[in-house]
């Protein structure tokens, strides 16, 4: 059973990961992401899916076109855990392997 972080490891893993943010009043981490279209922001999701099934740790996520909304917090510790940082970092790599939103959306 993954154990939830420590206020330190807490404050250091959320340092190294300055595009997510806290979510208010509950323990868990929230980044949005916009890609070009509906079509790179579901391919976005099956290669986040493929890691946390791999993983077995699961994002709370919300899509509309070419938005995902991801939400992260470990609900076995109830609250964040390493899994979640590594899930995390997995994400934003992902992510910024694929073509950006346009400027304008
Ligand atoms: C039974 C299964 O291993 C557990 O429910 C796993 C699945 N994925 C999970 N994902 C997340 N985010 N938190 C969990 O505690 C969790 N537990």
């Amino acid at each position: 059973m993954p154990a939830r972080l420590s206020p330190e490891a807490r404050a250091a893993g959320l340092a190294a990961l300055p595009g997510w943010r806290e979510v208010e009043g509950r323990d868990a981490i929230f980044r949005s992401f916009k890609f070009a279209d509906f079509v790179a922001a579901f391919g976005f999701m099956a290669q986040v899916a493929v890691v946390a099934e791999r993983m077995n740790h699961h994002p709370e996520w919300f899509n509309v076109y070419h938005r995902v909304d991801v939400t992260l917090s470990t609900h076995d510790a109830g609250g964040l855990s390493a899994l979640d940082l590594e899930l995390a970092q997995a994400i934003d790599r992902i992510a910024g392997s694929l073509p950006p939103a346009r400027a304008s959306e």
